[in-house]
């Protein structure tokens, strides 16, 4: 289905001089850029095996269960047959450019999901036909709402026992509350699911058995099927009408509803996440992958059809908005760094507007510093394509760059732009490390510094007084990955201690604190006198450094030493040497010395000024807590409150799932630490459970002694 533009400018291909260079390959019309989220094990992976299959990206299908799926591409995803890094891969269907993020389902992952949504204009949801809407399934569909991602939801696993297509449906209605319309039928459930009928074309589709199910062949709908495949297409073409006015005078037109006019408004209805469009099939039988595929083509935004990227805090019109054009000046973000065996330190980035070309300087407003681009890259899964230009729409690689990092905004020196940064969660865990040996604590260091780099929800610390190096991250097997990659990527053996509570401090009330800095240094005097103040950020809304003073009290120059030496002094708290975090801090008086001030001298002032004024806000201590979903038979759902309460949890809220009840409740991480076995005993192994870190909240006062004795 192409959809024919009335404007003169376009060509037959759909491209637009207005916004298109030359150079490329594919219009941005044809440009898809697309997530792949789901539950983990909902079959991500399997799909997106298929997706490179049919579209002749590989020649053999890579399998999870035996370890070959070429997504899964680190050892640890392979050996345990989970996504853990967000895979980046393009392929080519119906002359479109399909740019794939295949994202990891386990929550201490989660930040891989977080990135590639903000980044992406579409998604796939993929659901298990028995499981239906899991926990997880929830988290990301949450987070792609918090991004607006139009999505499609493909039920996956319909040749498994127990498979329910019409349920799934029911459930993303009711749980999800999406807008959830089928536009297939399965035909036949489990070991009898032979293929799909298309509501929209309202034919059958079947998949040829013996060569990977490459034939689709299409069929008639059958004869006991007939009735139903009406009254659902009647179904989704009453609520398609019923968000896009085309549709409904259509639909009340006497000439009724043309397969283009409904395609045409499903897209305009996705696009604006009116209506979620529900796909069926089995991707390990091989079933129902390229229909989606064509679904992503017709139904998925372009680059053109979202908006424009705008700026954070604009000082003029040009830093108002981009759009996506080549011809617009250079707008890209890049969502995630990664340290590649061949090619070494790689930036991921998502052009919005404008050409990235090799050889380029590219400017970095955070650093306000320029940097040339030596290599880029396409990527596709384990294998990188060397290329010249990175047109608008188009994501991919930066070989090299020093000076950026996540979330950090690439434009022009002479036209800069800043996009807003990609927000990332407080770890929650720590651990204790240590080299095994002396021969090994340089490279202990630069990997955990390599790694830090990679994973913004994974950071590394020296504790002040033990001098113990400390790791923290967003859950055990988080922490598991990260030591597992030390010993096996840079060949470091390392000790880890017990896996522990990552806790913070934050402030309770106003404070102010005040330092002058005096000291010479060699022959010269260095002076600088700061008054800061503090104040609570708001839970969630981490820290921030402003100024409310003027430039002839503090000039200028010495701001960058006073926001570092503000930022640093913020990583070690007052009473446990935890991290400060929602905490605004203000410089709201100081003063310089004409001869003899310096930035070394403002950045130690604000330090000690900093902790001053921490020591009068009232500190308190915070504890990460989990939102812990159970799910338990009725009749051990009196022991699995009980055990909760024992754990200062507080239940949210219990509703009956199908056969189950479903608890979900707040419990500090200190008080889960092998609930897994506990909830084992209490059900007799009968109920299952997933938790998520939820908020970071003050510990009970009278506990907090004892954690910072500890
Ligand atoms: N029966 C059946 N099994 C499937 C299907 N699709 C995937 N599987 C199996 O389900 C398991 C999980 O599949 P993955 O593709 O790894 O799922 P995932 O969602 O990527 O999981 P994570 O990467 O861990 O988040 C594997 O053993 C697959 O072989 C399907 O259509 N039918």
């Amino acid at each position: 289905m192409t959809v024919v533009s009335k404007d003169k400018r376009k060509d037959a291909n759909g491209s637009d001089s207005r916004r298109e260079a030359e150079g490329r390959a594919h219009p941005l019309a044809s440009v898809r850029n697309i997530g792949i989220i789901a539950h983990i094990d909902a079959g991500k992976t399997t799909t997106s095996e298929r997706i490179l299959y049919y579209s002749g990206k590989v020649h053999k299908i890579g399998e999870v269960h035996d370890g070959t799926a070429t997504m899964d591409w680190m050892i640890q995803e392979q050996e345990r047959g989970i996504t853990i890094t967000s895979a980046a891969t393009t392929c080519f269907w119906q002359d479109h450019q399909i740019n794939i993020i295949d994202t990891p389902g386990h929550v201490d992952f989660t930040v891989e999901v977080e990135r590639s949504l903000r980044v992406l204009d579409g998604a796939v949801g993929v659901l298990c036909a028995v499981g239906g809407v899991q926990p997880q399934s929830e988290t990301v569909w949450r987070q792609a709402n918090k991004y607006s991602v139009p999505r499609l939801a493909f039920v996956n696993k319909m040749d498994r026992m127990g498979a329910d297509f019409y349920n799934v449906v029911d459930q993303m209605q009711q749980k999800l509350k999406a807008p959830a319309v089928a536009i297939q039928l399965p035909i036949g459930a489990a070991e009898t699911f032979k293929g799909l009928i298309d509501l929209i074309s309202m034919k059958a589709m079947h998949f040829s058995e013996d060569d990977m199910g490459s034939k689709v062949e299409y069929v008639d709908i059958p004869a006991d099927m007939a009735a139903d495949a009406e009254a659902y297409r009647a179904e989704l073409i009453e609520k398609v009408a019923e968000v896009d006015e085309e549709l409904l005078e259509a639909y009340m037109d006497d000439a009724g509803v043309s397969e283009s006019a409904l395609i045409a408004a499903l897209r305009r209805a996705t696009i604006a996440n009116d209506i979620v469009p529900v796909l069926v099939g089995s991707s390990l039988k091989n079933k129902g992958v390229q229909p989606l595929l064509d679904a992503v083509v017709s139904l998925l935004p372009s680059p053109l059809d979202i908006p424009a990227v705008e700026g954070v805090n604009p000082k003029s019109e040009k830093e108002l908005s981009r759009e996506a054009s080549d011809f617009e000046p250079l707008t890209g973000l890049v969502f995630k760094m990664a340290t590649d065996k061949f090619v070494g330190k790689l930036a991921f980035v998502r052009v919005y507007a404008g050409q990235l070309k090799k050889g380029q300087n590219i400017y970095n407003p955070r650093t306000k510093k320029r940097e040339r681009i030596g290599r880029l890259l396409r990527l596709h899964a384990n294998h990188r394509e060397d290329i010249d230009v990175l047109y608008a729409g188009e994501i991919g690689g930066m070989v090299g760059q020093k000076l950026f990092t996540t979330g950090d905004t690439v434009c022009a020196e002479n036209d800069p732009i800043v996009l807003e940064n990609i927000e990332f969660p407080e770890p929650v865990i720590s651990m204790a490390i240590e080299p095994k040996s002396t021969a090994d604590k340089d490279a202990l260091v630069d990997a955990l510094k390599d790694l830090a780099e990679e994973d913004p929800t994974f950071r590394t610390s020296i504790h002040d007084e033990t001098g113990q190096t400390i790791i923290e991250g967003m859950g055990e097997l988080h922490l598991e990955i990260i030591r597992d990659r030390i010993l096996r990527e840079y060949k470091v053996q390392a000790n880890a201690g017990k896996p522990m509570v990552a806790y913070r401090e934050s402030v309770s009330a106003k404070g102010e604190g005040s330092f002058t800095f005096e000291r010479t240094i060699g022959d010269e005097n260095h002076f600088a006198a700061l008054t800061l103040a503090v104040e609570p950020n708001g839970a969630g809304a981490g820290n921030i450094i402003q100024f409310d003073v003027s430039g002839k009290i503090i000039p200028d120059e010495y701001r960058k030493g006073i926001e570092e030496g503000i930022a640093d002094a913020l990583l070690t708290g007052v009473l446990g040497n935890y991290a400060i975090i929602d905490t605004a801090v203000t410089v709201i008086g100081g003063q310089a010395h004409d001869m003899d001030s310096s930035e070394m001298a403002f950045r130690s002032a604000a330090v000690m000024a900093l902790r001053e004024a921490v020591v009068q806000a009232g500190p308190v201590l915070l504890e990460p807590i989990m939102l812990l979903e159970i799910e338990s038979p009725e009749e051990h759902l009196g022991d699995v409150m009980g055990d909760l309460n024992s754990r200062r949890g507080r239940i949210r809220e219990i509703k009956a799932s199908n056969d189950l009840q479903v608890v979900q409740a707040d419990v500090p991480l200190a008080e889960v630490f092998g609930y897994a076995t506990s909830l084992r005993s209490l059900t007799k192994g009968r109920a299952s459970y997933s938790m998520e870190p939820q908020a970071f909240d003050p510990v009970p006062s009278h506990m907090t002694d004892a954690i910072l004795n500890r």
